[in-house]
């Protein structure tokens, strides 16, 4: 008999329009992400990840930031979160009025220099005064520790890369940091140690979890951590998404199905599932190809019929 406690209420993320969509090579208007955003919203999703304020020429799918930050009627309860590498993507970023901003580094050397063009102990100088100058406007500050269980360049990553990363953005004064599995390849063990390594700086309610779903491990892996207590994860709807710099890494875990996994636990999300899966249809369709949730398509499929 399982003795695992869990959370009686998960906060998810959704990741969708930024990390889900940054990776298309096709433009995607900037009406159909704010459309996206309406209806995340609308299904309950009380934090949306809208966009990144990062150089259009490394990741042209989110040149439009400014564009969809604006474009979006805001709801009250949601906060809309936005991706700033260094300073000048924080000033550019100010001006859409982010409920929170988060920088982006990674537990593995190569990843940081690939990703955002600098080691990780250059990263944290760019993230200080983003960090200072985020917490005086008083927009609060995640940091995401990518490949925090494997990298594409460097292989597996020691839990002592994340615990060290995690220290350096606690030292910063980053309030809050996610623990990302960037290429999916980690196991339930392997992410927990991974987060263990996170807490030995943060607060359990300062933690959260952003798995890929590469090797089909997400759901069992959010698992895991709701073992620990975690109780915040980043999530895409649809399933949608992957890093341009993590080559055939997929999409995140499908915020369809954690919700599906999490209701069925009876843990409460605040998330209209039927709602969700909508959105996830509208995407989907726009973007020509089928969801990658599957709880959304078995739904789908009694719907039809
Ligand atoms: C980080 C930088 C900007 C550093 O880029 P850099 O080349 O080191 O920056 P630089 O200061 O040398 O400037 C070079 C050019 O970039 C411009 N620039 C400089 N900064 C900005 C900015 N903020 N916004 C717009 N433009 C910028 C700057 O003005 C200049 O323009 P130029 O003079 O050549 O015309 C670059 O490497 C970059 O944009 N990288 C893309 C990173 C990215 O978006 N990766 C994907 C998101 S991370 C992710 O998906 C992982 C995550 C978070 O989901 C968790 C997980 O799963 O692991």
């Amino acid at each position: 008999m399982s003795t695992a406690s869990y959370p009686s209420r998960v906060k998810l993320v959704d990741v969708g329009p930024r990390d889900g969509l940054q990776n298309e090579k096709s433009p995607v208007p900037a009406a159909v992400k704010i459309a996206l955003v309406h209806r995340l919203q609308d299904a309950g999703l009380r934090e949306v990840e809208v966009t990144s304020f990062v150089s259009p020429k490394w990741v042209p799918q989110m040149a439009d930031n400014a564009e969809v930050m604006a474009g979006i009627q805001r709801k009250p309860g949601v906060r809309y979160s936005v991706l700033t590498p260094n300073l000048k993507g924080f000033e550019a970023a100010l001006a859409s009025r982010p409920d929170e901003v988060v920088v982006f580094g990674a537990a593995s050397e190569a990843f940081s220099q690939k990703n955002i063009n600098c080691g990780i102990a250059e990263s944290i100088e760019r993230f200080a005064p983003v960090t200072e100058a985020a917490r005086a406007a008083g927009i609060y500050v995640r940091g995401a520790i990518s490949c925090a269980v494997g990298c594409p360049y460097e292989g597996e990553v020691a839990p002592e890369r994340v615990a060290y990363v995690a220290q350096l953005m606690k030292q910063i004064g980053v309030q809050h940091v996610g623990v990302a599995d960037t290429i999916g390849v980690g196991t339930p063990r392997k992410v927990q140690r991974a987060i263990e390594a996170a807490l030995q700086h943060y607060a359990l309610d300062d933690v959260s979890g952003h798995f890929h779903d590469t090797y089909g491990q997400a759901l069992a892996n959010t698992l895991a951590a709701l073992e620990l207590g975690v109780w915040q994860f980043d999530t895409s709807v649809a399933g949608l998404g992957g890093c341009p710099y993590a080559k055939g890494a997929t999409g995140n875990v499908a915020t369809e199905d954690v919700v599906y996994m999490l209701h069925g636990m009876g843990i409460e999300t605040g998330i209209n599932l039927d709602k969700l899966i909508d959105a996830g249809v509208y995407i989907s369709d726009f973007l020509g190809r089928k969801t990658q949730s599957r709880a959304a398509t078995a739904i789908l499929n009694k719907r039809g019929g």
